[in-house]
């Protein structure tokens, strides 16, 4: 914004005007929408609004470089695919445009065990592109241990190199939007195409997604022991959830509330995100995810202690808008912008911003009072 005038739209809000315009509206709402009053959903993006970035000067620092490496995945970017389900709906080639995309981009992909697509056509439509592509599985512990582990062994035969282990949602999240529009299924021509042929699954059927709050840490325990894929947990916010997700051998946290589509009186993602990353103390990579939208955001969490941040909703708005290339274009404006603000601000890498280097905005900040 400058001068009163009104804001020129920038690469990502241009694709999401183009992606309000062409969706059915209900899957729109789907997309946007958030828990309750989606208080948590607005606060991810406000919070960012409400931080600033004191640049370090003269520190002789270069082109920064945005590569960071990851469980499974050495990333020229450090926006990974956040995973979000029913790319077929935002268009034709669904998550193989996606795939495409973000291994054109250097981009690591966490692809949704709710996704249109099976797992091993995504990570194919990745390595069509590049052969070294990062693809990690999302998760969610299914009741039945048996459907988990069929979900897990099919993830590493297709060839992910991670598993991300979804544990904000003991219940699905109560989402107004899709109440008032009776959105509750995938229209006829789409499918959960990873929940065939699982145990109880019905003959050429799809089975539930089921999300339970009678899981516990011994059924994540079950998982680490039996399958050799590195474990990331998604959907930490608290510190001591932090503490025991490093104690149990889990090779990072997500912190996140989930796009503010399950506890709307949760935190901002950010604003978790410092205590978080004090009680990692470096053991393990922090990711975030959440109302990340400019390469200030992305570099305010690395700031604040993420290796890495995820995207979610500007994927699918750059799917429905353009296809792969709307993908494309999502990842490559946030990595040039991510750079840019890293050079402003004199850092050489991912890991140079600094926590001395995030400040409030507004009168209290300037004043102390
Ligand atoms: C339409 C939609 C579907 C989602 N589906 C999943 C999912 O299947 N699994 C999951 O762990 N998170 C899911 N999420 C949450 C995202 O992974 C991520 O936490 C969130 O979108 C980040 O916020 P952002 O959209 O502001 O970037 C979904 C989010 C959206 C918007
Ligand atoms: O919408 C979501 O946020 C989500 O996580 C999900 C999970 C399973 C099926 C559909 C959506």
């Amino acid at each position: 914004m400058t001068g009163g005038g009104p804001p020129v739209p920038g690469v990502l809000a241009e694709l999401r005007e183009k992606a309000a315009a062409r969706l059915d509206p209900v899957h729109w709402d789907f997309y946007e929408g958030g828990a309750g009053e989606e208080t948590a959903a607005a606060e991810n993006v406000l919070a960012f609004r409400r931080l600033a970035l004191l640049p370090r000067v003269l520190r002789g620092a270069g082109q920064a470089d945005t590569s960071v490496d990851l469980p499974g995945a050495r990333a020229r970017t450090p926006v990974v695919v956040a995973p979000t389900a029913f790319h077929g709906l935002a268009h034709p080639d669904g998550e193989r445009a996606t795939a495409r995309a973000a291994a054109a981009a250097g981009a690591v992909l966490i692809t949704s065990m709710a996704s249109t697509t099976a797992v091993a056509d995504v990570t194919a439509s990745a390595r069509s592109v590049r052969e070294d592509a990062a693809v990690w599985f999302q998760l969610y512990l299914q009741p039945e241990s048996g459907v988990t582990d069929a979900l897990a062994r099919r993830a590493a035969q297709a060839g992910c190199t991670a598993l991300v282990v979804t544990v904000d949602s003991p219940v699905f999240g109560r989402r107004r939007r899709d109440d008032r529009n009776g959105f509750h299924d995938l229209p006829p021509g789409h499918a959960t195409e990873n929940m065939r042929g699982l145990p109880g699954a019905p003959p050429g059927g799809t089975l539930d997604i089921a999300m339970s709050p009678a899981l516990s840490w011994d059924d994540l325990r079950r998982l680490r022991d039996g399958h050799d894929l590195p474990i990331l947990l998604k959907g930490v916010l608290h510190p001591d959830d932090a503490r025991l997700a490093v104690a149990e051998g889990m090779r990072g946290v997500i912190v996140s509330n989930h796009g503010g589509r399950q506890l709307d009186a949760a935190p901002a993602a950010v604003e978790a995100l410092p205590r978080v990353a004090d009680a990692v103390a470096g053991r393990i990579p922090v990711l975030l995810d959440g109302g990340v939208r400019t390469g200030s955001d992305v570099v305010t969490a690395l700031a604040l202690g993420a290796t890495a941040v995820g995207v979610g909703r500007p994927v699918l708005w750059g799917l429905a808008a353009e296809g792969e290339d709307g993908v494309a274009r999502v990842l490559a404006e946030l990595r040039d912008d991510t750079a840019h603000v890293l050079t402003l601000c004199g850092a050489r890498d991912c890991s140079g911003p600094t926590r001395d280097q995030v400040v409030a905005r507004g009168p209290r900040a300037v004043t102390g009072c």
